[in-house]
């Protein structure tokens, strides 16, 4: 039933995790305020009797009369005095209260939005990477960026909304002591008003998805105008990128437009039910003859309850206005649709025999009808050798890689690895004996030292500095002004394509894996250099495996097998020494690939 009454409730139950043992403290805290309000409002009763001179408390009820008592020993002149100091003590000790409950509250809103984007980031680490190969990353962007605060500010309005019940629920209770008639009025009041507000609130779903919907497509384009720079002006689509981002942000407009505006219209509809409600009270204690005192106390009393009342309807509609931000960050955080990381408990140290690609057939997710990528693939990656794997554009290469470094799983078929399934080793041990460099893998935004060093922290300095002579890029590193102490910049943006593979080269040489794979490495790298770095790893030959995936012929030169892959088939897997003298077009015809 909560769970239909207020949206996003797993998101906030998680947010607020451990601190749920302080939302006692809080409850405690907003009560004792308000009892302390109360009793204070309370004393006005014999403040005004002494002041207009109406001492009698036959008509009150016995808890009005209680308060009438209030320092009756004293003559009137003191008795104002005494009555008006003990009024000032509470007022002083509620506020120190209801300070006290706001650091309480601030604190625990501080945690629980740090717990939403500790546990999006966790999520994002977590799931399985097919995960990424389907999502819409301006959708996780906008999630992140955007909702994610939403999903904060629900939390911080919840807190908000526990102390102004516990208010109106102690304040009620004094208007329920002062006169029970009079509350039965105000409760049945207080009831339509609510009533008409939740009504009107439930319409706020429908926009608040839309305006979450608009946002995602708009974070979209935001990555696009980043990222598509340079394609966007040497085609000259500034004025349609313009229309286009312009049109997305319109749509966020209107679509928070009338958010807002149906928002902004509930608190002023509100504001006038209570005053009719309030006036409804003021002439009904009249006409059933309560006494003046009473009346005010009981007035001043609902004039507290009042902004309780509608900060709780504010937060209510506040609520369903961000229950499309709160679908948003339960998706993300939830698992149970989410492609799972890789399993497997089999410790893995390193190969001893190699790897098998056994009738292996893959198609990417939600793929729908589309065509299966690898078809029943069969061959094999020997230890201590060097494997080229070939073939024309989209015939299925980096599609190999990603099954080697389990970044997606076979759908037919197994990987063995020393005979044993893949899919039963631990993830985390094989993934720490390959390393992978590719076009896919981009450089962090920090030094060269830390983009070497990454994932292999505890390398030395002078390991780095061995790596990149091996990638060939420790000359142009040394000549750089700041050396290895360089900032790449956003995806290594400060240096050009082949220093960037260099560098991402000599990150993967550093980890001085047990299976290197190279994924178009060095496609942007001169000859000469190339010709250093073939050597290099021509030089791993024996005792470490190498994968090697080009379209140049002198790339693959110092392989040792060369697989060969057509529309997702394996056309053949022989020595590279049996064809050494042809060319890669050559090779493709030798062996009929389309
Ligand atoms: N994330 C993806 N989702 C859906 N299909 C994909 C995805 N990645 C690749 N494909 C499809 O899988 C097929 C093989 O792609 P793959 O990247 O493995 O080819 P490739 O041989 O490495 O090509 P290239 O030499 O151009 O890099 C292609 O038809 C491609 O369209």
């Amino acid at each position: 039933m909560l769970r239909l009454v207020l949206p996003g409730l797993p998101v906030l139950r998680n947010a607020l995790g451990g601190h749920l043992r302080l939302l006692p403290a809080v409850v405690v805290l907003g009560l004792v305020a308000s009892a302390l309000e109360g009793v204070g409002i309370g004393l006005v009763i014999p403040m005004l009797s002494i002041i207009v001179g109406h001492d009698d408390s036959s008509q009150m009820s016995s808890f009005s009369a209680f308060f009438q008592k209030v320092g009756s020993g004293f003559d009137n002149g003191e008795r104002l005095i005494v009555i008006s100091a003990i009024i000032v003590a509470l007022i002083v000790l509620k506020n120190i209260l209801a300070f006290s409950n706001t650091v309480l509250t601030t604190f625990i809103y501080g945690k629980a939005s740090h717990s939403i984007r500790s546990a999006l980031s966790e999520q994002l680490l977590r799931v399985g990477y097919p995960f990424f190969l389907q999502q819409d990353p301006g959708r996780l962007l906008n999630i992140i960026s955007n909702e994610s605060w939403r999903a904060s500010d629900a939390v911080q309005t919840v807190l908000g909304a526990i102390v102004n019940a516990s208010a109106a629920v102690i304040l009620l209770a004094f208007l329920l002591l002062l006169s029970w008639q009079m509350t039965l009025l105000v409760a049945f009041g207080l009831a339509a008003v609510q009533l008409a507000h939740a009504v009107l609130s439930a319409s706020l779903k429908a926009p608040s998805r839309s305006v979450t919907s608009h946002n995602s497509a708009l974070a979209s384009r935001m990555l696009h105008l980043v990222h598509a720079g340079q394609l966007i002006r040497i085609f000259g689509q500034e004025q349609r990128e313009k229309a286009v981002f312009d049109g997305a942000s319109d749509a966020v407009r209107r679509a928070g437009f009338v958010l807002q505006t149906r928002q902004g219209a509930l608190p002023l509809l509100t504001e006038v039910l209570h005053a009719m409600l309030f006036l409804g009270v003021v002439v009904g204690a009249w006409f059933v003859g309560v006494s003046f005192p009473v009346i005010v106390a009981f007035v001043v009393l609902l004039y507290r309850l009042q902004p309780h009342m509608r900060s709780l309807q504010t937060a209510w509609s506040q609520l369903q206005g961000w229950s499309g931000s709160m679908e948003e960050v339960r998706w993300l955080l939830d698992s149970s649709d989410k492609p799972q990381p890789p399993e497997g408990i089999i410790p893995f140290h390193g190969l001893r025999q190699g790897v098998k690609f056994d009738g292996v057939t893959f198609r990417y997710p939600d793929s729908g009808s589309r065509a299966v990528v690898l078809h029943s693939a069969s061959f094999e990656i020997r230890k201590g050798r060097s494997t080229a794997i070939i073939g024309r554009s989209g015939a299925g290469k980096t599609t190999v890689v990603n099954l080697l470094c389990r970044f997606v799983e076979p759908d037919e078929g197994v990987t063995l690895v020393d005979g044993l399934p893949l899919s039963q080793i631990d993830p985390t041990q094989w993934r720490s004996q390959i390393a992978l460099a590719s076009q896919e893998l981009e450089l962090v935004d920090g030094t060269i030292l830390e983009n070497i060093t990454y994932g292999q922290k505890q390398a030395t300095a002078a390991e780095a500095e061995r790596a990149a002579k091996s990638a060939e890029a420790h000359e142009f590193i040394e000549k750089l002004p700041q050396g290895y102490q360089t900032v790449v910049g956003y995806r290594g943006v400060n240096l050009s394509a082949g220093q960037r593979q260099r560098i991402a080269l000599a990150r993967a040489l550093v980890r001085d894996p047990d299976i290197l794979i190279l994924d178009e490495a060095t496609n942007a790298v001169d000859g000469l250099s190339e010709a250093a770095i073939v050597e290099t790893l021509r030089s791993r030959a024996g005792h470490r495996t190498t994968v090697v995936i080009s379209h140049h012929r002198s790339t693959i030169s110092f392989c040792d097998d060369v697989v060969i892959l057509s529309g997702g088939r394996v056309k053949g897997q022989t020595p590279l020494a049996d064809l050494a003298s042809l060319s890669m077009d050559e090779l493709y015809e030798l062996q009929g690939v389309d």
